[in-house]
């Protein structure tokens, strides 16, 4: 595929993403695979599509001065994009990326938009972009500057302070290193560490979980480790809440909220592949991922239902359970840097929605543990009010549970509560709190 191709087709799926609301990973996916793409035009097509997406605000911005009237959806990504690559790429001459735009212009639309697209980045390669620093409120210059909706920013600077949240908008920029789970049931984390070596993999020890290896170059999931099952692709973050629900071999675990099985499968791996985990979760095609991942893994005590948590008191006895964990359908505000489009898509109103539903799920929850058994409750979200909010109603409406010390991680929380912050160490933003049943005769 040319060049002319790749840039093309990151309009094409830009242009999709802000028209429909589709998720740009799963799209980026697809186009590699459909246009049969080299690893080089691959890499590039995502670098265009996310980095523009990325840095949409900080973009327009730009653009503002040299606009004067708004250009149609499509004309305006085009800009969007040829922009982003004058301005963050310097692989490519800026005549080469501004002569591939008028191309594009001009074939998608007319001779007109192509002028028009023309003049634009000339001038912005003549006069340069406007400075940033101009800004004079803080928060609105954090906003653009970072490319974070101003809502947002404003909600982070009110429950953390400007500082770290300029800190963590900063750090959403950025592309997160991979880290990978070793499975100690079949190989010990040191092996494997020398196994990835050897397949060329630049691969270290991480300090936040003791499972963990970090990847700062090649793909894991194509190593000779991944395929017999000794090792699986999850962040550092999500690392820390499996040992946190502190499950033993034995013992009878419910997941509520499972797919794509990440953290069941590292729950059954620290429970030897002994005793019975359940797995729910409401979409029957995501279960099929907790499967293909369980047998990837050779864990055979993992057993998935496709089931509204919601609706869990169905199907299971009160006091069945040692142990469940909640990993609730959040907002996903920890995960910015991977999903760079979800920023733009939530609204305040989503994240009072979805604290209802967690709620939800932790009440249908918490009749299913046992006496003296504990309930975990975990979000890949950055929000005060979704995350500390809901443990504080929902432990003010249960009395009969009360919050527990996180033990078994690297990270002391100064609370029950572990807000960790996509800066903190360069794993996604998490929050885990743990309760435990009182024993009724208390
Ligand atoms: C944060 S993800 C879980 C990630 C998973 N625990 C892992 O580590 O791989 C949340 C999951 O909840 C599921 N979900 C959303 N609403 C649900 C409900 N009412 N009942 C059960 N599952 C639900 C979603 O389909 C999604 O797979």
């Amino acid at each position: 595929m040319g060049i002319m191709n790749v840039r093309e087709t990151a309009l094409e799926l830009i242009d999709t993403v802000e028209k429909s609301g589709s998720y740009s990973n799963l799209m980026l996916n697809n186009a590699i695979e459909k246009n049969n793409m080299s690893g080089r035009d691959a890499a590039l097509l995502t670098e265009i599509l996310y980095g523009t997406i990325q840095r949409k605000l900080t973009l327009d911005f730009y653009l503002a001065p040299f606009l004067k009237k708004k250009p149609e959806r499509w004309v305006n990504n085009l800009l969007r994009l040829s922009l982003y690559q004058m301005v963050y790429l310097d692989k490519v001459p800026e005549r080469a990326i501004i002569h591939e735009a008028v191309n594009i212009a001009k074939k998608r639309g007319h001779k007109g938009i192509a002028s028009m697209v023309n003049g634009v980045l000339r001038s912005i390669q003549r006069e340069g972009v406007p400075d940033t620093k101009t800004i004079q409120d803080d928060t609105e210059r954090i906003s653009i500057e970072t490319s974070h909706p101003l809502w947002l920013v404003k909600r982070w600077i009110v429950a953390y302070g400007a500082e770290k949240t300029e800190a963590m908008c900063q750090h959403n920029l950025t592309v997160p290193d991979q880290t990978v789970r070793v499975n100690e049931m079949k190989m010990t984390r040191h092996e494997a560490i020398e196994k990835l070596q050897e397949e060329g993999f630049d691969a270290s020890p991480s300090d936040v979980s003791s499972h963990a290896i970090r990847i700062a170059k090649g793909n894991a999931a194509k190593s000779s480790l991944y395929t017999k099952g000794i090792i699986s692709i999850q962040d550092e973050s999500s690392m820390l809440v499996a040992p946190v629900l502190g499950a033993s071999p034995g013992q009878h675990v419910l997941d509520m909220c499972a797919a794509p099985g990440g953290k069941t499968a590292h729950i059954s791996e620290l429970m030897n592949n002994k005793g019975h985990i359940d797995a729910l979760d409401i979409h029957e095609h995501k279960l099929k991922l907790v499967k293909q991942n369980a047998e990837r893994l050779s864990l055979s005590n993992i057993h998935v239902q496709k089931k509204d948590a919601r609706q869990a008191g169905d199907i299971f006895e009160k006091e069945t359970f040692d142990a469940i964990l909640v990993d609730a359908p959040c907002s996903g505000l920890g995960v910015i840097r991977r999903k760079p489009d979800l920023k733009y898509a939530k609204t305040e109103k989503d994240l009072e929605n979805l604290q209802t539903i967690q709620l939800n799920i932790l009440a249908a929850a918490a009749p299913l543990v046992k006496e003296n058994g504990v309930l975990v409750y975990s979000t890949c979200t950055v929000d005060k009010e979704e995350n500390e909010g809901t443990v504080t109603t929902f432990l003010a409406t249960h009395p009969e549970f009360q919050p527990e010390p996180l033990e078994h991680i690297s990270i002391q929380p100064k609370s029950t509560m572990l807000q960790v912050f996509p800066d903190d160490f360069g794993g996604d933003g998490f929050f885990i709190s743990k309760f435990r049943k009182k024993a009724k005769h208390i």
